[in-house]
């Protein structure tokens, strides 16, 4: 029997299945999704097995034997590894790097090295030395790493132990993580005999008596510890009795549970309103046929969306089949889960990256040993290894976070339509301003079977009738004409006392992208720069601290200017912190909780904030994007943005439909219950169609206005692209490279015929670059970068594989480095 195994090394060499004989004492368990350890290159590398073949590609005498399989039970299965082949294709990655992405980080393992005494030499020797002798004690064998660390200057003697047959070294792939093992102690079978046992025991073994007693009234097991503590007693104690045979110990797999301890409140579904029973009968009628059906769920802010996912996955369970649950990683906050919880109780697993590495390993353990049936998480909760998946919801399907911006750089929903296909199920992408990619598929196509396209579902109303709350958009540049310089107009002061002084609560928005605090000296107009990437460093207050944010670079704030030694050096801009000052100054004694990147990096910190709120322990939530999504408080009856423009100006060709997602999604989070709720946004351009049309709630003429400068620039959903990013410490390499890349672009493109056929040809492609990214250096590398633009039937991401091959000299390391991204979410 002949394994093909894709090997975890990601380059482009590699990236084919090698052969390797499947040894008799591990046919049968070796099977597609296996993950193994092979030797490869003069090492063990882990790798995963897609196929059992009868007859190898090359010599089979040559082939080498697989080392060993790590898992009983394959953690990937045929579907997911045909899922893995095509991410692998359409997104341009190694599939080792697509099928890792697959599987909790703990699955990621390492070789390890260990060494042992020669069968043969087992017999103790007289004269050994010290390290020798300290294996044998470790039972013959032992890991290299600690060996050496125990005996820092052994490493010449071992290696000559190992050249003369004394030591023989062994190479295993250990996971980074386990199942956690709990030492647990088990009442005895035959309580009879132990009550006879218990009369037995010595008086002066009284601690031992009291152990026995104790668990011969006991029902179930006991951890070891707990009894320990409980009886105040030792492990020596209990062990005692072990060996007699009276108590067994034994180690119990346990679950790490995110959620253990709390409680989640039983819930019964609610009597859908009439618009919600429309969209869900459609659900369910799909859900019933089983075939691969999208449906795009265009539901404003409040119009019960979720209400409607909960009862059609407790539709698809009752067909027998699993849901997945995909929201975005800042919307999963305990609110969230716990109305997920809350109908399907322990049948729900989360994931998502906020959980430890042991946390997230048991969560995938529950559906890979079927014990959840609803899986709810960020992005990479797609690939949950559920075997009959009915239903997958994507809730804000707009969000880029469903991109991931790494290899393998998916797009989940994306992925979503695809795992759907294989499995017969549904996609249901919900979102209160889809993504202009969705909705114009939908418009366009409606529903049809292949999968592709989708069909609309509208819900244009609030639950019960609640109107929307009234938007009220502030001309700052009038509030400065006005005499106001404060970061707060007039209206919004007046709106903050109001809530104060009703005991209502706010929701304060800052539109943070590139709008941290930075350093400038108002002598000559330095900035501070990180000295590794070409951007400004932000100041962190609370640390005193200049930081890069994208290579983590710090340093102490300069009390002087650098370069023109003044000391009018100044921190500017208007971070969350500083609105936060500005609060407690204007409204003293407010108590604000403020959300963003530096008060939410400790874990539970997210939810510890959201419950304060939640509790009324705050008046005021500020916050970046964070506040904007999910949040369901009855008592916010005021939502004011700070900033609307911040996004606006950004050069993406996204920034109208980011801002305007944004705005929309805020404002949603006022007046969703009894009280009714405002919103007021501040903006230095008033008239632009993103926010004029947020005020009014009003999607489609957003989208009209919107789509009709996509046309004209050609961007989607009128075209598509690829995005590769070239990047080298040098700076002539870069060039070089780049214009290499874009002239073989350029040729192939020219080849298949349809190159600069125009904006409006069903079929086109352009080559846009070489260019300087508009981050030109980041971690001392500089960035250039080429855009495809393409649409219709042409093959361009193959063109792009080709021409990357072509250029890339992967095996030299100093060479350029290529990162293709396609469908790209972020341009920078
Ligand atoms: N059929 C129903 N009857 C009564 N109340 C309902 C019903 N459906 C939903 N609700 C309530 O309406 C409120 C809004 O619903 P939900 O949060 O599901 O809306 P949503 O569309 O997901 O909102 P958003 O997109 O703003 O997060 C919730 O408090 C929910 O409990
Ligand atoms: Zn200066
Ligand atoms: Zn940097």
């Amino acid at each position: 029997m002949i394994a093909r195994v894709i090997v975890d090394v990601p380059s482009r060499q590699t990236d084919r299945p090698f052969d390797y004989e499947v040894p008799v004492e591990l046919a049968g368990w070796v099977e597609p999704g296996s993950r193994v350890g092979v030797p490869f290159g003069g090492r063990v590398v882990q790798g995963f097995v897609i196929a059992i073949v009868d007859h190898a590609d090359v010599d089979r005498s040559k082939l080498k034997p697989i080392a060993e399989l790590l898992d009983h039970l394959p953690p990937l299965s045929p579907d997911l590894i045909e899922l893995g082949q095509w991410i692998s294709e359409k997104y341009c990655c190694p599939l080792t790097v697509a099928l890792q992405a697959m599987l909790p980080s703990a699955l990621k393992g390492k070789a390890e090295s260990y060494v042992a005494i020669a069968p043969d030499r087992m017999a103790s020797e007289l004269f050994e030395p010290e390290w020798m002798h300290f294996i044998r004690q470790q039972g013959g064998e032992m890991k290299l790493a600690s060996l050496q660390a125990r005996f820092p200057d052994s490493a010449l003697d071992v290696k000559a132990a190992i050249a003369e047959g004394r030591l023989t070294e062994r190479v295993a792939i250990r996971d980074r993580l386990s199942v956690r093992k709990v030492l647990t102690v088990f009442p005895p079978v035959n309580r009879e005999e132990a009550e006879l046992a218990l009369t037995a025991i010595p008086a002066r073994a009284a601690k031992q008596r009291e152990v026995l007693r104790y668990m011969i009234g006991q029902e179930d097991p006991i951890p070891l510890q707990a009894l320990i503590e409980t009886l105040s007693t030792t492990s020596s104690t209990v062990r005692a009795l072990a060996d007699k045979g009276l108590l067994v110990i034994q180690e119990v797999e346990q679950d790490r549970d995110p959620y253990a301890g709390r409680s989640f409140r039983r819930t019964e579904p609610l009597p859908l309103m009439e618009g919600q029973q429309q969209v869900y009968d459609q659900i369910a009628e799909a859900l019933d046929v089983a075939e691969p059906r999208v449906f795009l769920l265009h539901g404003v802010t409040g119009s019960g969306k979720t209400e409607v996912y909960l009862q059609a996955i407790e539709h698809c369970l009752n067909l027998g089949k699993q849901a997945i649950v995909l929201v975005p990683e800042i919307s999963l906050t305990p609110q969230m889960v716990e109305r997920f919880k809350g109908r399907f109780g322990h049948e729900v697993a989360v994931l998502h990256s906020r959980l430890s590495g042991g946390e997230r390993y048991d969560e995938w353990r529950k559906i890979r040993e079927k014990r959840a049936r609803v899986a709810i998480g960020a992005r990479s909760a797609i690939f949950a290894p559920f075997e009959r998946l009915g239903l997958i919801i994507i809730d804000e399907e707009h969000e880029s976070s469903y991109k991931q911006e790494e290899s393998p750089k998916y797009h989940a929903r994306d992925v979503a339509v695809r795992r759907a296909k294989q499995h017969g199920a549904a996609v249901v992408l919900g979102s209160a301003t889809p993504s202009l990619e969705s909705y114009t598929a939908a418009a366009l196509t409606g529903a049809s079977s292949d999968g592709r396209g989708a069909a609309l579902l509208p819900m244009p109303e609030r639950v019960g009738g609640k109107p929307m709350p009234p938007v009220t958009i502030v001309d700052m540049r009038e509030e400065l004409r006005g005499g106001n310089r404060a970061m707060f107009s007039r209206p919004l002061y007046e709106g903050l006392q109001l809530r104060l002084e009703r005991g209502e609560q706010s929701v304060l928005l800052l539109n943070r992208r590139g709008y941290s605090t930075f350093v400038m000296c108002r002598a000559c107009g330095y900035t501070a720069q990180c000295p590794h990437c070409d951007i400004a460093l932000t100041y962190h207050q609370k640390s005193r601290v200049l930081r890069c944010h994208y290579c983590g670079h710090a340093e102490g704030s300069p009390t002087a200017c650098p370069s023109c030694e003044s000391e009018h050096i100044r921190f500017f801009g208007t971070g969350t912190q500083r609105v936060e000052e500005e609060l407690s100054k204007l409204f003293p004694g407010i108590r604000v909780i403020r959300m963003d990147v530096d008060t939410t990096t400790e874990k539970g910190s997210h939810e510890k904030w959201l419950t304060m709120f939640g509790e009324r322990k705050a008046d005021v939530l500020l916050g970046t994007q964070m506040v904007a999504k999910g949040l369901d408080f009855p008592y916010v009856t005021l939502v004011g943005v700070i900033a609307a423009d911040t996004s606006l100006h950004l050069p993406d060709f996204r920034a109208a439909e980011k801002t305007f997602q944004l705005l929309t999604q805020v404002a949603g989070r006022a007046g969703r219950h009894q009280l009714p709720g405002e919103v007021i946004i501040q903006t230095y351009n008033p008239e632009h169609y993103a926010i004029t049309t947020a005020q009014h709630h009003d999607y489609d003429s957003f989208v009209k206005e919107e789509l009709g400068h996509r046309r004209q620039m050609a961007y989607p959903p009128y075209c598509r692209l690829i995005l590769i990013t070239l990047s080298h410490e040098q700076l002539p390499q870069v060039i070089n490279a780049g214009d290499k890349l874009a002239a073989l672009l350029r040729q192939s493109a020219e080849e298949v015929g349809a190159l600069g056929e125009g904006g409006f040809s069903s079929r086109f492609i352009e080559i846009l670059g070489p260019v300087a990214s508009s981050i030109p250096r980041i971690k001392d590398r500089y960035r250039f970068q080429c855009m495809v633009k393409y649409r219709g039937n042409v093959d361009a991401v193959g063109i792009v594989r080709e021409a990357v091959a072509a250029v890339a000299r992967p095996q030299d390391k100093a060479s350029v480095q290529i990162s293709v991204d396609v469908d790209p979410q972020v341009i920078l």
